[in-house]
């Protein structure tokens, strides 16, 4: 999952740029980027890393400027190259940078689109840089050299009948403003905040909450999906209903997994979902396994540690912190490679013995997606000297790739796909393992917000949302980007693709 952030100011913006990039570094940790306006130019700085590796003083000095986008990468489309970093930029018409978090599912189509239909050329293989191009095409339709808002609406719209699947985006326009635009089924999530200045107000749009809360920005409410917003470079707000069918299908494995429990996102608190993920779930333990013989909850930080708690008090058993998480490994699970996936869960969990020895201990996570967590964590619980290991997931099985943003491409790289749950304890190594229904976890998140009639949940019952999604398409994407074929296009693209522009050292 990306992550994206942008701030319309009356004076500089980079720091809050960069601050906002910092909290929402979880939804990526590949890739880091910042572009600003300053007399009319871009000023960029982009490159693989984390946040705090890739700004150096001298970047932030160069990055001047009221107006500016950021973007934290996490790849789903293309490769790891740095080309691929963002934010893009194309230089017709007026000068536009894009940034965008999701993934768009006609992207081939696109491609022959672009230069068929427009005559541009994208040198990489990212969507996000199709994306760009193919809204700059539709601004470039504009009558008057002078863009107005309802200019920008109609080249929203215009993207909106073109491209498919998920994309919760912000732009740069040079001499005009910021504009972002969400998907017509809202499945990434994007919000927008206002600031009080001496000077004026001043706008922020961010995909988490979090980002407006660490900026001092008030939040004002959700992008609706398929709305744009456009705020001038003096700070005018304009807002359109873009899409000619909007429908409310946010991704529910942000609640489970991506977003942080600060956030709300599209009305509903990420920390209350995840607490009545933790009650359904306790509830359904206590159900069905009736000779209940747990000593102590531990959960296996960081993502599942309310939902654990929750669950203990539901089951009235002790809540113990039993593994120790290195604050400096970051995110497993959106780690690019699996080798480094696999390496990286014992660098980042250690276990304290004595919350383990003789005890029959019920660890629960967020979700088993690759089994690369529960099977290792499992492992050192026994190691640590537990009589037995119960595990629990506040997700059901993870049965079918995701096409939207979340690199699960490949079915066959998912421990529970074609597998029962018999057979999935087997392979983790658990005595005992239980898995949310996929109506209460669509219950626990739904709670908050009741107008939302659908999630996007395909990751556990392969509906896809966007309808457009077959056989062949998921065929083609997991030969296309399983574990092999992305470690091959990603050395490839680092021979390849040097042409890019991106922020100098
Ligand atoms: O079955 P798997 O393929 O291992 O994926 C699932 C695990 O990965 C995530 O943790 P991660 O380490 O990414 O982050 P966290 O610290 O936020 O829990 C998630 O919380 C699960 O623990
Ligand atoms: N996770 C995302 O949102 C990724 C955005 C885009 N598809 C990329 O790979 O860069
Ligand atoms: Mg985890």
């Amino acid at each position: 999952m990306c992550g994206i952030v942008g701030m319309v100011g009356h004076s500089p913006v980079s720091q809050a740029l960069y601050d906002g990039l910092t909290v929402i570094q979880h939804r990526g940790q590949d890739a880091a980027g910042i572009v600003t306006i300053s007399d009319n130019t871009f000023r960029l700085r982009k490159a693989n890393g984390l946040v705090k590796d890739v700004f150096h003083t001298r970047h932030m000095l160069r990055l001047q400027g009221n107006i500016g986008i950021g973007h934290v990468r996490y790849p789903t489309a293309g490769t790891s190259s740095s080309s691929e970093a963002q934010p893009f930029y194309a230089n017709s018409p007026y000068g536009i940078s894009l940034a965008h978090n999701g993934n768009l599912t006609n992207a081939d189509e696109l491609k022959s689109w672009i230069f068929n239909k427009a005559r541009r050329h994208v040198n990489t293989t990212s969507d996000s840089e199709l994306l760009l191009n193919i809204f700059a095409h539709q601004l470039q339709q504009a009558k008057n050299l002078e863009l107005t808002a309802e200019d920008i609406f109609n080249a929203v719209a215009e993207v909106h009948n073109l491209v498919r699947g998920a994309y919760a985006t912000v732009a740069l326009i040079i001499g005009h403003g910021m504009v972002a635009f969400r998907d017509p089924h809202g499945i990434r999530p994007l919000v927008f905040g206002k600031r009080e200045t001496e000077k004026g107000m001043e706008y922020m749009v961010a995909s988490e909450s979090v980002a407006l809360d660490a900026c001092d920005f008030e939040f004002i409410r959700d992008v609706a999906p398929g709305e744009a917003i456009y705020i001038t470079e003096d700070g005018q707000l304009f807002s359109s209903q873009c899409a000619q069918n909007p429908t409310y299908n946010p991704c529910i494995f942000e609640f489970v997994y991506f977003a942080r429990p600060d956030s709300t996102i599209d009305k509903m608190s990420v920390y209350a979902s995840r607490v009545e993920m933790g009650t359904a779930l306790g509830k359904k333990i206590a159900r069905e396994w009736d000779d209940l013989d747990i000593d102590v909850v531990i959960p296996i930080p960081e993502t599942s540690n309310d939902i654990a708690l929750q669950i203990a008090q539901q089951l009235d058993i002790p809540y113990r912190q039993g593994f120790v998480k290195n604050r400096y490994v970051g995110r497993t699970f959106i780690m690019p490679g699996q080798a480094e996936r696999k390496k990286s869960v014992k660098r980042k969990l250690n276990a304290i013995t004595q919350e383990f020895k003789g005890k029959n201990v019920l660890l629960v996570d967020d979700s088993i997606v690759r089994g690369t967590t529960s099977e290792q964590i499992i492992e050192m619980a026994r190691n640590a000297g537990a009589k037995k290991v119960y595990f629990a997931s506040a997700a059901p099985e993870v049965r079918f790739p995701n096409v939207y943003g979340i690199d699960m491409p490949s079915a066959t790289e998912l421990i529970a796909h074609g597998r029962e749950l018999e057979d999935i304890c087997e392979l983790i190594g658990a005595d005992k393992l239980i898995f949310q229904d996929l109506a209460d976890l669509v219950n626990a998140v739904g709670k908050g917000n009741k107008d939302i009639k659908a999630f996007e949940t395909s990751v556990f019952n392969g509906t896809y949302i966007t309808n457009d999604i077959d056989h062949s398409y998921l065929e083609k994407l997991d030969a296309m980007r399983n574990n092999e074929s992305k470690e091959q296009a990603d050395k490839e693209a680092d021979s390849i693709l040097d042409l890019h522009n991106e922020g100098s050292d």
